[in-house]
This record gives structure tokens, sequence and C-alpha cells, in this order.
């Protein structure tokens, strides 16, 4: 069992202390020590103090080259974990979460309000971002700070997230060919310890600039649509033949700055639904200004129709590609083959400690209506710029000028 030794220690922990302090319980952390830039040994200090403040019980595993987050959290539930928190990159998380999953086998809600399935356990997954791009916190409003993070966790608060399987394995964030996969294998370790997220930006404008087009047939199930009048169209099947591409998402959650994903306004993790984004846009520009309105289309929330990019939503998906691809998900590099996306016969969903989601829709409405207001007044400075340079050419505005004084007397 985890006490806090520290009487200054203690004191801050109860600082930080959540509405529902003192809960009993046993709280085990999957952390990986090679996550991030930060120092491992103080991040698991302050995990342990401040998850104490509400757990009974803290048990930190630290993964090490040869035992894996997955073999940990296999332990963790084995030891009767109530909560399995995930500390490191999306990769930790992923494989933490395909364990929570698995360990509730049949039908139903997993850890959600309905069936719990035929005896398996209902396990909650924290999350304590300490990785580069920390995508599936970022996505689901989970605080990047080692801290916040822990005291959300002692909170309780969960929403429960689908569990959807790219190629028969779980995928937590999102999947695809081209692109998706240029920035990932370009952004190696090496380049993402030297530049941390800013690695992403550059591996991506070398992928715009070197990724070729290839064809695809995308087949679709449960197929949902938006209009341009807001209409939603739903089909059971959908087929597209012979599309020419550089690259295709699948989405499952995703934050705004996964741009690949974006374009319906939203990545919504709790739908049943999944993304598809497919990307045929040609030219480096038009590429870039692309990418920045689907960056724009995600933070807005505002569905984008753009010239060179198509999206929809599935709960089924296969892609086909010729010639074939690589394949990435969730990050990682998975080898060339078809990308089959599924859901299982029942829908089934893992629960995650998060803030709920009407919470982040709330939070997201008021950024996206700052920004708007933000791009309005840059707009209008833009206007007041240009007007003032084409006055100031045509004669100049400011300093003696004679003839206004002139008229100005005039007019008088
Ligand atoms: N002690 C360790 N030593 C070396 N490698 C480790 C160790 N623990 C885990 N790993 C490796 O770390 C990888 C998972 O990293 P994770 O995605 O969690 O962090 P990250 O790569 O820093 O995050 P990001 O992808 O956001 O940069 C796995 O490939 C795993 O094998």
């Amino acid at each position: 069992m985890f006490r806090v030794e520290d009487p200054a220690s203690k004191s801050s922990a109860a600082a930080f202390a959540p509405p529902n302090a003192g809960t009993r319980g046993r709280v085990d952390v999957i952390f990986n020590p090679i996550s991030g830039t930060g120092d491992p040994d103080t991040d698991a200090a302050l995990i342990e103090q401040h998850l104490g403040v509400s757990f009974g019980t803290v048990t930190i595993r630290r993964t090490t080259p040869d035992v894996g987050a997955a073999e940990l959290a296999r332990a963790a539930l084995d030891d009767g974990a109530d909560v399995v928190v995930a500390s490191g990159g999306d990769g930790t998380v992923g494989e933490v979460a395909a364990v929570l999953v698995d360990a509730e086998k049949g039908s139903g809600l997993v850890g959600g309000s309905g069936p719990d399935g035929d005896g398996g356990r209902r396990v909650r997954l924290g999350v304590i971002p300490r990785g580069t791009a920390n995508a599936f916190a970022a996505a689901l409003g989970i605080p990047s700070s080692v801290t916040a993070a822990a005291d959300l966790i002692a909170t309780g608060v969960s929403r429960p997230i689908d569990a959807v399987w790219m190629n028969g394995r779980l995928m937590i964030l999102l999947g695809g060919v081209g692109l998706e996969a240029a920035v990932v294998s370009k952004a190696d370790r090496g380049l993402k310890r030297r530049l941390g997220p800013l690695a992403y930006v550059l591996s991506g404008i070398h992928a715009i600039r070197e990724q070729r087009t290839f064809r695809v047939r995308v087949e679709l199930t449960d197929v949902e649509d938006t209009s341009d009048s807001g209409v939603v169209v739903t089909v059971p099947t959908a087929r597209v033949e012979n599309l020419v591409v550089k690259g295709l998402t699948v989405a499952n959650v995703a934050p705004p700055t996964s741009v690949l994903a974006q374009g319906l306004g939203a990545v919504r993790p709790d739908d049943g639904l999944v993304e598809v984004v497919a990307y045929t846009a040609g030219g480096t520009l038009h590429s870039i200004s692309a990418l920045f309105r689907l960056f724009l289309s995600g933070v807005l929330l505002r569905r984008t129709r753009l010239a060179g990019v198509r999206a929809v939503r599935a709960r089924g998906v296969r892609v086909v590609c010729e010639p074939r691809q690589l394949v990435v998900i969730d990050g990682e590099e998975v080898g060339e083959a078809d990308m089959v996306v599924t859901q299982g016969e029942t829908r089934r969903q893992f629960e995650v400690l998060a803030p709920p989601a009407v919470e982040m829709k709330r939070a997201r409405r008021r950024l996206a209506r700052t920004l708007g207001k933000v791009a309005r007044n840059v707009r209008g400075l833009l206007l007041f710029g240009v007007t003032v340079a084409i006055l100031q050419s045509v004669r100049p505005l400011f300093g003696e000028d004679e003839d206004a004084e002139r008229v100005g007397v005039a007019s008088l």
C-alpha cells in the first residue's frame, strides 16, 4: 500500500484533493519510463502522491524492453486492480486498453451502463499522458500535466469509448495508408526526442511532398453522410471503386491536430461509427492549405467540403489498395495489408476516466466561438490594413497634408 510519508508532500497532495477524495480501491499504473522527455522518477513520484489521495493502494509497474504494457496490465487485473492507468505515449495507452477490452469478453457495453457481457470484469482505464503527441488524451480532454491528469482519475468521472478493431487489433485512435503511414514512418523516436510534436509537422511536410498517388477500393457498411443542407443520409452499404488517393485514414478517436482524420466537423468517439477520410488533393501548396482547413474544421467543429477530400462515417470499412500499401494503426506500422475495420457483432465500448462528452463539447464550442471571433477580428484588421495601405498609396494619411486640411476647413 502506498503512503505519503513526507508531511510537506502530503499537504500538497491534499491541495489537489478531488471531490471523492478518500475513496478506497486499488489503482495500478502501467508506466513507460522512456516516454516523452520528462524525468520518469519525478513523474512516477508525483503520480503516486496524487493518486494516493483517493486510492487505498497505488502500484506503479514500469515497462522494460522485455516486459511490455500489455503483460503488466494483465498482471494488474490478476492482482485485482479497480482502475488501470496507462502512463506513457499513445502506444502504451493502446496496449493497456486492449487488455481491458479483452478482459470483458461477451457482448454489451464494456464497463458502461449496458449489459456487462458474460462475466467479464469492469475495470476502467485512466490515462496520464507522457508521450509526444498524446492524441488519445488530447481528443478526450484529459489534461496534459501529469498531476492534473492524476487528479482527474481520482475524481472517478468517466465516459464510454467505442471499441473498434482494425485488422484484428484494437484501434483506440486511427489507422491509415499513404500520408498517414508516411508521417508515422518518418517521425522516428530520435526525431520525436529532439523535436517533440514538431517532429510530426516536419514529417508531415515531407510526406506531402513525397507521397505518390495510388488506387483504392473502399467498401462501407452502415454509412452516414451529411448533405450540404445538413440532412443526414444513411445507407446500409456503399462501394467506391478506383479512387485515386494520396492517403486514406479511418478514425475512432482523434484530436484536431490529427488533420488527416478531419473534415466532418468532429471525430466522434462514442457513436458506433468511424470517420473515413480519403485525401486526393495534389500539389504541395494546395495540400498544405487543405490540411490547414481540415485542422480548422476539427477545431471549429464545422464540416468542411474541400476539393480533394472525401469524408463519410461508417460502421464497417474495407480498403483494398493497388498497389498494396503500408498500414499504420495508432501510430505503429503493421506491414502491407488491406485495411479492415470492424466493431464486432454487438456494439462494445470501454470506459475511460475523462471529462464527460457534454463538458468536452461545451469547452470545444467555447474555443470555436473564441477562435471565430479572433478570425473575424483578424479579417477586420486585415481589411483595415489593406484599406489604409490603398489610401496611403493614393496620398499619405499621416503627417502634413495640406490638401486634406483645406478640404476639412472648406467642409466646416
Ligand atoms: N523500458 C523500456 N525501454 C525501451 N523501450 C520501451 C520500454 N518500455 C516501453 N518501451 C517501448 O515503448 C513503446 C511504446 O511507447 P509509447 O508510445 O508509449 O511512448 P512514446 O513512443 O514516447 O510516445 P509517442 O508515440 O507519443 O512518442 C513500445 O514500443 C515499447 O516496446
